[in-house]
């Protein structure tokens, strides 16, 4: 479904992203997971046709996303930090989304209802929570039934119970034959839903496993625990 070779991208002289070989396929939940400043968002953002790299392909169901721009309209991102225009309601926001997209036959309004945004559509974006501005981001990137889900830090700053219905609805969607890749610091989050994972580090591919390989090779059950030991054994893939 997403094919990438030899991506590489630089900023200056710094490479965020080096020679970053993958093939992800329907039906995963691809944990994207790494220290602060490895590559992640860069990553994400290459995929989202956000940053350029100066080298390598990103492939999406065979076409090169540098020559099929439609591909994006497959894709639900739901950012790190939300940025809407911030004297519009979430109403609005929602109304303007549903006019830009006119193409779109089927509408995902679960997390809609699930957490309640009626309740709280008629205030400005500017006025919301971070946990609630959150949800609004979550309702936005499975709006429009995508096949790929990218989420950046998905659960942050939403309390327990929300976090859950998130979590709850990214299982079902991965059942349903969808992509999902995610990020978050918060490996317990990831524990329950993750199918692989990809590590990156100093913007290098160190790792891309399941997790039933992954906790089998370390010998640990829990994805903390896991994650910790692939950082001190520092296994290079080069299997993909
Ligand atoms: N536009 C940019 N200009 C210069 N350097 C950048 C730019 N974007 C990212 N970088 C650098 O590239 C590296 C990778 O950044 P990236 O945001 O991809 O890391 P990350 O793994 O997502 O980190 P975090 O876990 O902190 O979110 C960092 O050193 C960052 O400073």
């Amino acid at each position: 479904m997403i094919r990438i070779t030899h991506l590489t991208k630089s900023f200056k002289k710094f490479k965020a992203l080096d020679d970053i070989c993958l093939h992800l396929e329907r039906g995963q939940t691809v944990s994207l997971l790494g220290p602060n400043g490895s590559g992640k968002t860069t990553l994400i953002k290459s995929i989202l046709g956000l940053v350029i790299p100066e080298k390598g392909d990103i492939n999406i169901n065979g076409q090169d996303i540098r020559t099929h721009w439609d591909y994006r309209s497959k894709i639900g991102y739901m950012p790190q930090i939300g940025r809407y225009p911030e004297n519009m309601s979430v109403r609005q926001v929602f109304a303007m989304l549903r006019a830009v997209r006119k193409d779109c036959q089927h509408f995902d309004e679960e997390l809609i209802q699930r957490f309640n945004v009626p309740a709280f559509e008629h205030k400005l974006m500017r006025n919301l929570s971070g946990g609630t501005r959150q949800k609004v981001s979550a309702c936005l990137a499975f709006l429009f039934s995508p096949d790929i889900l990218i989420l950046d830090e998905p659960t942050a700053g939403l309390d327990p119970v929300s976090s859950e219905i998130l979590k709850d609805k990214i299982s079902r969607e991965r059942a349903n034959g969808k992509l999902v890749m995610i990020t978050s610091h918060v490996l317990s989050d990831l524990d329950d839903i993750t199918s692989h994972v990809v590590y990156l580090q100093d913007g290098k591919l160190v790792c891309f496993k399941t997790v039933e390989e992954l906790k089998k090779s370390t010998g640990f059950h829990q994805l903390n625990k896991v994650i910790a030991a692939l950082m001190q054994t520092n296994v290079h893939e080069d299997n993909y």
